[in-house]
């Protein structure tokens, strides 16, 4: 679909990169040439992807730690991508979510996923946006969002919270950075099964719904090289007029319900008790490789 040279001469920043959606789009980047930043909490993570990510495809691929819910983190980050030369992209890509009933969530539990997807969405467009800014350079931002922006969902209702949340950034600064050249997008994906995404959102298999492909107009999930595509059309040069939209990828979902959590109403007790500790011992597991956060 696009040249190896597609992305020659662009930089650009992934969260999340390490894992899942994130090293997929990386290495969709990499074989149109980019030069890839990616980063998350896991050094050993990161790591394997860019030894893999560069191998595979002979593409320049660096690593960060960095927590994106410490702005210091991330302005640390920034600060050392851009004295190896300037960003011309990012993607926000990185997030925390799990389904339960909302009635269960404590504060902490909310924070954990707001902190991520908003905050953390927003502080790195802050420290990346107002070096742009200063040294007259444009860019393309992305968001990874998901088809709740227009629906919401029951069962994840911080994660549908925060999303829209930056869906409304992405049109708003599309506006107010327009004159210095920065667009701001968003994608909005439908189910692509990820180790990381499965684990927090269909640990037993009963929470069907939103993750099952037979409720999908296309019958099936979507593939990774498609997401990759169109974060590559996002970042290239060409389509510069394109600013302020939040794209759904994700075969008609969200057009025909149900797209969300809404039929895990159904579950029990012991249903909810059984989800909770899977999650518990997924993100146990992910927790104990960290090196920050
Ligand atoms: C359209 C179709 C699309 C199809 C479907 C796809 C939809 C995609 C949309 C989005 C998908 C994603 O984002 S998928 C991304 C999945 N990946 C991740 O989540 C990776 C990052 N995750 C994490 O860091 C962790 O898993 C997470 C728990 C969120 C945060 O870890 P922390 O160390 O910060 O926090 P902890 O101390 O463990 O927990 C914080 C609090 O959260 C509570 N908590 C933790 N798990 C809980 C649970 N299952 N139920 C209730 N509460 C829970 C704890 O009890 C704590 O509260 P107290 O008890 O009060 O202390
Ligand atoms: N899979 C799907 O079907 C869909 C996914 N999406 C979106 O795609 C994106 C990727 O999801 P997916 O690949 O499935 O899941 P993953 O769990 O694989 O990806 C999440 C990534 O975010 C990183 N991350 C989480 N918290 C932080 C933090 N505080 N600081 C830095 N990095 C962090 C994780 O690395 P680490 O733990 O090392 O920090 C991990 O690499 C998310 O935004 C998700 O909402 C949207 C729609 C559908």
């Amino acid at each position: 679909m696009f040249s190896h040279n597609t992305l020659t001469q662009k930089r650009i920043l992934i969260t999340g990169g390490g894992t899942g959606l994130g090293k997929e789009i990386s290495r969709g980047l990499l074989q149109c040439g980019a030069e890839v930043y990616i980063c998350g909490r896991r050094e050993s993570v990161l790591q394997e992807c860019c030894e893999e990510l560069s191998a595979d495809t002979g593409g320049k691929i660096h690593y960060r730690i960095c927590d994106i819910r410490d702005p210091d983190s991330i302005e640390a980050m920034v600060d050392s991508i851009f004295q190896e030369g300037p960003l011309t992209g990012l993607i926000n890509n990185a997030a925390a979510n799990f389904i339960a009933p909302t009635k269960d969530l404590s504060p902490r539990g909310y924070q954990a996923i707001r902190s991520t997807v908003m905050d953390g969405s927003f502080y790195t467009v802050l420290s990346v946006g107002k070096r742009w800014i200063k040294q007259q350079i444009p860019g393309s931002i992305v968001s990874n969002l998901v088809t709740w922006v227009w629906t919401g969902s029951a069962f994840v209702v911080p994660s549908a919270m925060a999303k829209t949340a930056i869906d409304s950034m992405t049109k708003s600064l599309a506006v107010e950075w327009g004159r210095y050249g920065i667009r701001v997008n968003a994608v909005a994906p439908g189910p692509f099964p990820t180790e990381g995404a499965w684990d927090k959102l269909n640990p037993t298999g009963k929470s069907t719904g939103a993750t099952d492909s037979e409720s999908v107009p296309m019958r099936r999930y979507g593939k990774m090289p498609e997401l990759a595509n169109l974060m590559t059309f996002l970042q290239a040069d060409g389509c510069e007029y394109l600013t302020g939209q939040t794209i759904a990828i994700d075969g008609g979902h969200h057009l025909a319900a149900p797209s969300t959590f809404a039929s895990l109403a159904d579950l029990n007790d012991d249903d909810w008790q059984e989800i909770r500790d899977s999650i518990k011992a997924s993100a146990e597991k992910e927790k104990s490789q960290r090196s920050t956060g």
